[in-house]
């Protein structure tokens, strides 16, 4: 809609266009900082965005607050054509170099730099010293500080009010000025240099329409509703604080009603509520400070008084020739023409001196430069003059003006550069995504027949170290049994070797047989325990050798299971504990360790067949026969039967004689065979006690157990370390299906970006910012 056909006055016309400007950037702005808010978010808890390498700078160049007025449409297009060709970079994972080398021709970050000054040094160190999460780390920092940034601007663009600061040599007349504009007598004045700090005239509406003066000691804590930020302080107070400031006041803020017409009226104009700002006079002093305050943001327009006697001092062409790097346009009040005769001369001379100290202002004089007598119009009471009108007629011109530059045009130059710096960020994150896809995809699948095979492998040898062990104890087992069950079955001739000593020491035989076996038993056992402990000697072989065929897998990566110790190691340091678990601990029998000699070691007495035969028996009468062996009995009982067909008598005589022979033949026997009868005895005994107890079992299985024992925890750890080496494998293989995940992510992420990213950019450089009247 063109606004000029409605009939509306051209201020009317401009406030429009700007308010619609400053409502679509107020928009651009929120929405950049929502995507940066995204980007910001996704660092942290997605994906740590890949940087430029080539934008890490070892000193953080500040977009912030930069030359507003330099901010132009040619700037801007070339902010969106870099947004158009933000260039694609080439990065894998193990492509660090190759990733430095095309970065090196990306495009450069305008805002979103990363501040390095703690490292110096070139690209190739910078991988090195510095890991992804750092740089994500300082990118986020980055993001962070533009986030804040817009809202400053978001402020500034919201914000209808504009700033004028009027600065000018000591004692050129600025507060007299000041309050000339005003037609009041507010700010104090004096012949002598007096304004020692900022005093800033605002209209009473930004103060509950109070007319109230409110001295500030800490600027940035001031907030006009919290009265604790500031003291109120009384009209005649006010020259004291101005010129004295003994309560070291930061600045003066002056709510100050103006009646007049809002068509007369700087203050409140009826479109923008526009505040002045009186400085202290330019010495060596304040001018750092002043040239600080006149960058600020916030100023839209600085008014320079000269004083027509002096011309601009030293002090001034330093301030204009800094002024005017910021803000390329000064308006210039040249004060006290009054007092100035050659006026002419006067105005030629000052205007020779601003065509060298700024040219721009020089070239726009006739709306820039005004030759005044400020004092003239003190309190109103006088009208003001030509000049003076036109000085303000011009003035407010300008200030409305100013504020498409100073307020929009940093936005809209911002907006973009951001949202460039956000392109070139997707383009090189959805590169680097997409070739973390390809890498991942070929390694998923060229390790998938490694994985298997390992599984495969896995199953196998598990198996093998499971026969090592069930084998190895079925040995002991088997060889055990075996072992001292022939040893019992023999166990008599075990002490074969024992020297008879003759019949008055039959005792000491007895006790020597015994101790003999009970030896011989245990030398038996240890024997079983040797073999033991050779089966196990051979099975830790066997697994040491598994255990080297696992190791030497292909491919596998032994750096990424240091956890895993090869079984060799364990083995050697636990090998004597292993084999010390065989040894019985005590005697190998309860039974033997209490068995005595007893009287019926020394008898050859077999009570289920209730015969007695011995070494001291002889009574044939009674049919119980000693010293006599079955064989005895066996031709007593033949005899009997052949003397069956003789007398009575004669039976008798010889049933008597035999005996007679028979108990001889005992006595000669029992010295004869006593050795043997002991020893018969004495192993029975010891059997009959052992199988009792269970003897071969109990060795059995204490063999048996033992050795799988020992066993056991190598196999375990042979097949913990496979079971590892596959979890290392399945570890692997789902970390890659997460970064691919995460990556496919990324990609979508950025790519969505830069798309929401371009339709901004052209959406924002769409707003004329520069231009208030297209
Ligand atoms: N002749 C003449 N004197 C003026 C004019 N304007 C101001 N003065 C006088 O110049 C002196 C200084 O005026 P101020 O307004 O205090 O000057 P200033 O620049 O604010 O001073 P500082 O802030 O202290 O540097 C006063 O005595 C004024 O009366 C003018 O237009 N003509």
């Amino acid at each position: 809609m063109d606004l000029r056909n409605h009939n509306f006055t051209e201020d009317q016309v401009r406030e429009r266009i700007f308010a619609t400007k400053s409502s679509r950037l107020y928009n651009y702005l929120l929405e950049t900082k929502r995507y940066l808010q995204c980007v910001r978010g996704f660092n942290c808890s997605k994906w740590p965005v890949r940087y430029p390498l080539d934008n890490i700078s070892s000193r953080f160049i500040s977009e912030h607050g930069s030359n507003d007025s330099a901010a132009s449409s040619s700037e801007n297009s070339q902010d969106l054509q870099r947004i158009k060709r933000s260039s694609s970079f080439i990065y894998g994972l193990d492509h660090q170099q190759n990733y430095i080398d095309e970065l090196s021709a990306s495009s450069n970050l305008a805002v979103l730099r990363v501040d390095l000054r703690f490292w110096h040094g070139s690209n190739n160190d910078l991988m090195g010293s510095l890991e992804q999460s750092s740089i994500s780390r300082l990118l986020e920092e980055s993001i962070l500080n533009t986030e804040r940034h817009i809202d400053k601007l978001v402020l500034r663009v919201a914000d209808t009010s504009s700033k004028i600061l009027v600065t000018g040599d000591l004692n050129a007349g600025k507060s007299t000025f000041i309050n000339a504009l005003l037609r009041k007598d507010i700010l104090p004045s004096d012949q002598q240099p007096c304004t020692m700090i900022f005093c800033e005239v605002l209209n009473a509406s930004k103060n509950g329409n109070k007319e109230e003066i409110h001295a500030i000691k800490n600027i940035s804590n001031y907030d006009v509703t919290n009265h604790s930020t500031y003291d109120i302080i009384e009209h005649s107070e006010l020259e004291d604080t101005v010129f004295e400031n003994e309560k070291m006041y930061q600045q003066v803020k002056i709510y100050t009603k103006d009646n007049r017409d809002s068509n007369d009226s700087l203050l409140h104009n009826g479109n923008v509520d526009i505040s002045l700002i009186d400085s202290p006079g330019l010495n060596r002093d304040s001018i750092k400070t002043t040239q600080l305050f006149a960058r600020q943001e916030e100023i839209d327009v600085v008014v320079f008084v000269v004083n027509a006697e002096n011309h601009f001092t030293l002090s001034g062409q330093e301030f204009m020739a800094s002024a005017g790097k910021e803000k390329a346009h000064i308006f210039v009040v040249v004060n006290r023409f009054d007092a100035i005769k050659r006026k002419e001369k006067c105005k030629a001379m000052i205007m020779d001196q601003i065509s060298q100290l700024s040219p721009e202002t020089f070239e726009e004089a006739d709306n820039l430069v005004h030759f005044i007598s400020a004092r003239d119009m003190v309190s109103g009471s006088v009208k003001p003059s030509h000049e003076f009108e036109e000085m303000e007629s011009r003035l407010k011109w300008w200030t409305l003006e100013q504020r498409f530059k100073s307020k929009l045009a940093p936005a809209q130059r911002y907006i973009l550069k951001v949202l460039g710096d956000l392109a070139i960020i997707s383009d090189e994150n959805t590169s680097i995504a997409s070739n973390i896809i390809k890498e991942i995809n070929i390694a998923l699948k060229s390790g998938m027949p490694l994985y298997e095979a390992l599984l495969e492998m896995r199953k196998a040898m598990c198996k093998e170290s499971e026969t090592i062990i069930d084998s190895s104890c079925a040995k002991v087992k088997s060889h055990t049994e075996g072992h001292l069950s022939t040893t019992l079955s023999n166990l008599e001739a075990s002490v074969f070797k024992v020297e008879w000593p003759g019949l008055f020491s039959a005792i000491n035989y007895a006790e020597d047989v015994l101790s003999g076996m009970a030896i011989h038993l245990e030398h038996e056992v240890l024997e079983c325990e040797k073999f033991g402990r050779s089966i196990i000697t051979n099975a830790k072989k066997e697994l040491m050798s598994l255990d080297k065929k696992r190791f030497e897998f292909e491919n596998i990566d032994k750096e990424d299971n240091p956890s895993i110790r090869p079984l060799e190691a364990t083995i050697i340091e636990s090998d004597s504990e292993a084999m010390d678990s065989l040894t019985h601990i005590g005697g190998i029998s309860n039974g033997l360790d209490t068995l005595g000699i007893h009287l019926s070691d020394f008898f050859d007495i077999d009570w289920s067949h209730l015969r007695v035969t011995g070494s001291l028996g002889f009574s044939a009468g009674s049919l119980v026969l000693f010293g006599s062996k079955m064989s005895n009995i066996n031709s007593l009982f033949n005899l009997i039967k052949v003397s069956t067909n003789l007398s009575p008598r004669v039976f008798r005589g010889v049933l008597m004689l035999t005996a007679c022979i028979m108990g001889a033949g005992s006595i000669l026997y029992m010295f004869n065979e006593t050795d043997a009868v002991i020893r018969r005895n004495i192993a029975k005994r010891i059997k009959s006690v052992l199988e009792e107890e269970s003897f071969v079992g109990y060795h059995t299985d204490r063999l048996t157990t033992e050795t799988n024992r020992a066993i056991r925890p190598f196999v375990w750890q042979f097949q913990s370390n496979f079971q590892r080496m596959v979890e290392a494998e399945e570890r692997k293989r789902a970390d890659h299906l997460r970064s691919r995940h995460l990556s496919q992510e990324a990609q979508m992420f950025f790519d969505d970006l830069k798309a929401k990213v371009n339709e901004l950019a052209e959406k924002v450089y769409a707003v004329n910012a520069n231009d208030s009247f297209k």
